[in-house]
């Protein structure tokens, strides 16, 4: 492999300041699909868990917990399954639209790791990837992490400088990604209508992944005040509301969190969408449409958290309850991917980016300490302003 280019961004030390959304077309040789990962029998979940909480401070409470969950499925995580429909799926569609470019598939947390993905781009000659995370909206977890990941691995396989990694703006607000829990609102209403619940007895819960409540106050550029929340909270409530007012309801609403981790002594994102559940039940409500608002498939924390546990919580409090489905590999979603990808091979002006709220379009190289993590401090991080 030579350096054809000595401007090939990996070369260089990331810019302090550049523009929000990269206007200009750049020749990219492959995409690259990155996400969680997950164990693949019960061997892997120990290993697993390590890899995704060490040094964290995760209570062993906590992990014998969550080890449980992965147990009950055969010490399977859904998560890789779903990888590889969405990487076939965006192989149909490119296909389809007359499009060349190869899909690579790496994980931060498990095998097929980002690292092997990177190695093989450099096998085949790539020098240029634009990276897909499986994940929305902002946050550390969600978005910096996985820009961390992509450092690590041209790290840990010497590719730094020869391997241009950039990546997709983060898509919560994208008619691609949104337009399947719109479907999936209006159905689960008319499910609750059908059973005989009225809207004023029905509540709409859309639940996302808790994360610590530091994080998310770092959330999205530190340019920009979004409350103690931060981006990430702020993102989920104006999706949420682009849903309602979609679905035309007169149903309530509400933001829950679920998948709650750490000591009980750090605070995390509340309520806790089976608190939430109860709360909601002694004032009156009756039906609840679940709404796995922060998710893009039917990973763990769906099936578990939210399949199992809220479902649990429903029967017991006697009410009625249906979850909406996950974008997994609905079309509107999976040509939106491939919409963002080409906002980057063809360079596309900010005005012809979608965007549902007006929170977005997102930035394309993210901004200077944005969603940094304060408890584990400073790591380097691709497709984004230095430091
Ligand atoms: C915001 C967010 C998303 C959504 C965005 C996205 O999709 O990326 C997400 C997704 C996922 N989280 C997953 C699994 C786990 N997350 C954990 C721990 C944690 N998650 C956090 C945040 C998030 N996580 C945080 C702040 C922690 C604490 C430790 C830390 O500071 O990092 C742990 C450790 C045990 C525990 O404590 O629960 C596990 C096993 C899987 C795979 C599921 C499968 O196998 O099907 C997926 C998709
Ligand atoms: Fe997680």
């Amino acid at each position: 492999m030579t350096i054809t280019n000595g401007l090939v961004a990996g070369a260089t030390p990331a810019a302090a300041s550049g523009p929000e959304h990269v206007e200009e077309a750049v020749a990219y040789d492959a995409i690259l699909l990155t996400s969680f990962g997950g164990p693949e029998g019960q061997d892997d979940v120990i290993p697993f868990l390590r890899n995704v909480t060490g040094g964290r401070g995760i209570p062993e409470e906590r992990l014998e917990e969550v080890a449980h969950h992965y147990r009950a499925f055969g010490g399977i995580s859904p998560i890789n399954a779903q990888n590889r429909a969405l990487k076939a799926a965006l192989e149909e569609e490119l296909a389809q639209r007359g499009i060349d470019l190869p899909v690579l598939w790496g994980n931060r947390n498990w095998a097929p790791y980002t690292r092997e993905a990177v190695a093989e781009a450099h096998e085949r000659g790539f020098t240029k990837l634009l990276a897909i995370g499986t994940s929305a909206y902002s946050s550390y977890s969600s978005c910096r992490q996985y820009r961390e990941d992509y450092a690590n691995a041209l790290d840990a396989t010497g590719l730094a400088g020869v391997i241009q990694i950039d990546k997709v703006r983060q898509f919560f607000d994208h008619p691609g990604f949104v337009t399947p829990f719109i479907d999936g609102v209006i159905q689960g209403l008319a499910d609750a209508a059908a059973a005989g619940f009225t809207p004023a007895e029905t509540h709409v819960l859309f639940s996302t992944h808790s994360i610590p409540s530091t994080d998310a106050a770092k959330s999205g550029p530190a340019s920009r005040n979004f409350g103690p929340g931060g981006a990430y909270e702020a993102q989920h409530l104006a999706v949420a509301e682009v849903v309602m007012d979609a679905a035309e309801t007169a149903a309530p609403w509400s933001l829950v969190y679920q998948s709650r981790s750490g000591p009980p002594s750090m605070p995390w994102l509340e309520p806790d969408i089976s608190d939430a559940m109860r709360d909601l039940a002694a004032a009156g409500t009756k039906a609840f449409v679940i709404v796995p608002l922060g998710f893009v498939s039917d990973h763990m924390e769906v099936k578990w958290d939210l399949d199992t546990e809220a479902m649990e919580t429903a029967e017991e409090l006697g009410a009625f309850a249906v979850r909406v489905p996950t974008p997994g590999i609905h079309p509107a979603y999976v040509s939106g991917l491939i919409d963002l990808v080409l906002e980057r091979v063809q360079g596309t002006p900010t005005a012809e980016r979608p965007a549902l709220t007006d929170l977005g379009p997102w930035y394309d190289v993210c901004r200077s300490g944005c969603c940094e993590n304060v408890r584990l401090g400073f790591k380097p991080a691709l497709a984004g302003l230095a430091p």
